[in-house]
């Protein structure tokens, strides 16, 4: 039976090092839901807290109603999937999917259903009799998969499972893991630094830094509306612009040196003359008479599209970022330009995200740093 999973006020110290200060999450049961951030942020830790494999040094962990704290790995009912496949090279596919269902003495004859069922599930029932050597990383990831998910766990956790597969092999096991999961609804947990992985895959995203949760949230939410600058520039690429708020006759505007764009979904509270960080993503850009002024820099050929790497007065670069993005779809564009052009481009009001100076906190009315 799958469950719900709910961590309230959790802290991981290693010694004296606290790496998880104080953090809280629910996830649903029968959800995908995915822990993301940069390297070293605790997304491993937190996910071997909710295996059992870490101590908890403050706050509980539940699954459904039942604190799990002091429950050992192997009485938590989990599977889990890591990035090195870790199936067992002397077995076969089949025997190595029947592994942990001889440990639980399930009889023979629904031993061999449920691999059969799972086989086919994954689709690796043609490799039954197949040592793992003989099996490419795609094919061995879905032997682990059938062997973490053929015993019915509650959850199911994933750690940087295609970490290890080349780039197309990856885009294909992805949707192959969401489809899986989908169609046997167990509760699901997965572990990525990888944003578009994690865009793609996931039912609600969790991003961290630092161990802690900046943004909780769907893919489309964190993504259109990131909570602070650490999400917006971690999730996608965003530019990061320096600008100011006038208010004139109850309207209000954000201004970048001497153009402005109108603003409809600012908060209430936000004050004449404040100083903001808008970011504007590469595609919320267009081409247009009056606008921000940028210089090309460098331009990427993609096919479908070109990404310019552009320049603005340098007044306006919030933070470091060594050149701004503009991304044209190249459906109906015939001219490109070229290194040292000069272009206007005017940003979406309706799309772009506007921050506090310090990039903590959201400007948009209704951003959800939980959701
Ligand atoms: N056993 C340990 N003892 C001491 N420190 C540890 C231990 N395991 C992890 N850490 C530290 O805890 C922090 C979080 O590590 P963790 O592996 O959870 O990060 P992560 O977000 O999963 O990173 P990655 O994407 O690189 O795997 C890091 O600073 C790491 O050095």
């Amino acid at each position: 039976m799958s469950v719900s999973i709910s961590i309230q006020n959790v802290v991981k110290k290693y010694d004296k090092t606290v790496i998880i200060p104080d953090l809280s999450l629910n996830i649903k049961n029968g959800e995908f839901f995915t822990l993301l951030g940069p390297s070293g942020c605790g997304k491993t830790t937190l996910l071997r807290m909710i295996a059992g494999f870490n101590s908890i040094e403050g706050g509980e962990i539940k699954f459904d109603d039942a604190v799990i704290n002091d429950i050992p790995a192997h009485k938590r009912n989990i599977g889990m999937v890591f990035q090195n496949y870790a199936i067992f090279p002397h077995m076969t596919v089949k025997e190595n999917v029947e592994y942990g269902l001889k440990l639980r003495k399930v009889p023979k004859d629904e031993m061999n259903k449920k691999v059969e069922d799972i086989l086919k599930v994954v689709k690796i029932d043609t490799y039954k009799d197949r040592l793992p050597e003989r099996l490419s990383g795609g094919q061995q990831q879905r032997v682990a998969l059938a062997r973490a998910i053929v015993i019915h766990p509650s959850v199911l956790l994933m750690d940087e499972p295609l970490s290890n597969l080349d780039a197309k092999l990856r885009i294909e096991m992805r949707s192959a893991i969401r489809d899986i999961q989908k169609e046997v609804g167990i509760t699901t947990v997965y572990v990525t630094h990888d944003q578009e992985e994690a865009l793609a895959i996931s039912d609600r995203i969790a991003v961290m830094k630092d161990g802690v949760i900046q943004q909780v949230g769907s893919p489309k939410q964190i993504y259109t509306r990131p909570s602070n600058v650490f999400v917006s520039t971690f999730i996608g690429s965003s530019n990061l612009l320096n600008a100011k708020i006038k208010i004139e006759s109850g309207k209000k505007y954000v201004c970048f040196d001497d153009f402005s764009v109108e603003m409809t979904n600012l908060s209430e509270d936000i004050k004449d003359n404040q100083k903001v960080i808008v970011s504007v993503r590469p595609e919320e850009f267009s081409l247009s008479d009056k606008g921000i002024k940028f210089k090309i820099k460098n331009s990427t050929f993609f096919g479908r599209y070109i990404n310019y790497e552009i320049l603005p007065n340098k007044d306006l670069i919030a933070g470091n970022q060594p050149y701004f993005e503009f991304t044209q779809d190249l459906g109906h564009v015939h001219d490109f330009f070229e290194a040292d052009d000069e272009l206007c481009l005017s940003p979406n009001p309706l799309k772009i995200n506007v921050f506090t100076e310090d990039g903590e906190k959201s400007l948009i009315r209704d951003v959800k740093e939980n959701e």
